[in-house]
């Protein structure tokens, strides 16, 4: 069973090497469902977590045919039945330099594992250093070319609540969903977009509260604040998620894109302006103008672009 609230008969797993992350495909709607699978932990992901996450949004954001995508929790936990959507950075396996591989953590995706196939695309060695790339999960999710719906089932802590922060919306459940930052208490801090640009989200005093005194905030409490986007009953959590995917998946793929981009560009910088100029270039690609050009130089003449209106 991947989760209580999966519904098996609307999903068809993705092949692939996984041993943290779930990673399906839905059969009716054009998104996928990729999900932390270490209930017993409060779903913390350790390295291994990390590389499959990437691996999976990764493998994601190349299907042209995937509009969405819905990042959740897998649960409840079979220990105590209490359900998260992370709890953020794995503390048992944290070293001074970060995040550490251990034995038992089968890193397949840090060898570069095929999403498709499960094959080791690259030969490369696990990594004997710390590492802090849930940040690169991070950065993923934010310019990756679709919506990423934040599914929260229950605890949203710590690294598990920038990633919650990081996603396009956050769908909640009303009775589990709780969000905590307990970064500073255990000496940890996403001085990214964990805190930037949630303080966007909920405004700066609200942002400084839930980082310096680490309130516990209920999903009604999320909405209210702005960093969430709906709480909804338990139960009905990932089929009102699919609706959302749906809902996103029928509109226009084009729009959708320039628009997270567009939300992204004022928060990102030069980089901000590079993804979304890029998309931009590719827009102009498509006109006829961006053809003669090209056809042009390939048939060594000047480029007539007299035809071409100067719009205004
Ligand atoms: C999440 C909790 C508030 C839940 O409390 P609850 O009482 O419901 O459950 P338990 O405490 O009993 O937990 C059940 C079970 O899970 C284990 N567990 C929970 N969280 C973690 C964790 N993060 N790491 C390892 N194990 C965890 C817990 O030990 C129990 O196991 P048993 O064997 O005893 O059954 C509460 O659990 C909690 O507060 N958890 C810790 C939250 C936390 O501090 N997270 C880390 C924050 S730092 C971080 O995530 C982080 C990661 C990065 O990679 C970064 C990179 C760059 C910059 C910043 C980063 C960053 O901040």
């Amino acid at each position: 069973m991947v989760s209580d609230l999966f519904d098996a008969d609307r999903w068809t797993a993705v092949t692939g090497e996984f041993d943290d992350v779930t990673y399906h495909r839905a059969d009716d709607v054009p998104a996928v469902r990729i999900a932390i699978d270490r209930p017993e932990v409060r779903n913390a992901f350790r390295p291994g977590t990390v590389d499959e996450l990437y691996a999976a949004l990764d493998h994601a954001r190349q299907q042209a045919d995937v509009g969405a995508v819905l990042l959740t929790g897998n649960g409840p936990s079979p220990k105590d039945g209490g359900w998260a959507f992370s709890a953020g950075g794995d503390q048992a396996i944290r070293g001074e330099s970060g995040y550490e591989y251990r034995e038992d953590d089968t890193a397949d995706a840090a060898e570069g594992t095929d999403a498709d196939t499960g094959d080791a695309a690259l030969d490369t060695d696990t990594p004997t250093v710390g590492r802090l790339h849930i940040l690169e999960v991070q950065r993923l999710i934010r310019f990756m070319p679709k919506p990423v719906v934040a599914v929260v089932p229950g605890w949203a802590v710590g690294g598990g609540h920038s990633l919650h922060v990081v996603c396009d919306l956050t769908l909640a459940s009303e009775e589990h969903a709780k969000f905590l930052q307990t970064d500073p208490d255990v000496a940890s801090f996403d001085g990214g977009f964990g805190s930037a640009y949630l303080a966007r989200q909920i405004g700066q005093k609200k942002a400084r509260e839930v980082f310096f005194l680490g309130k516990t905030y209920d999903a009604a409490e999320a909405a209210q604040m702005g960093m969430v986007n709906e709480a909804v009953p338990h139960e009905t959590l990932e089929d009102v998620a699919l609706d959302w995917a749906e809902t996103m998946t029928d509109k226009s793929p084009t729009a959708m894109r320039m628009l997270k981009y567009a939300f992204n560009l004022a928060d990102d910088g030069m980089v901000g302006q590079q993804v979304f100029a890029g998309e931009a270039t590719r827009l102009a690609y498509m006109t006829d103008e961006a053809s003669e050009g090209r056809d042009a130089f390939l048939d060594g003449r000047d480029p007539d672009f007299g035809d071409v209106p100067w719009h205004y």
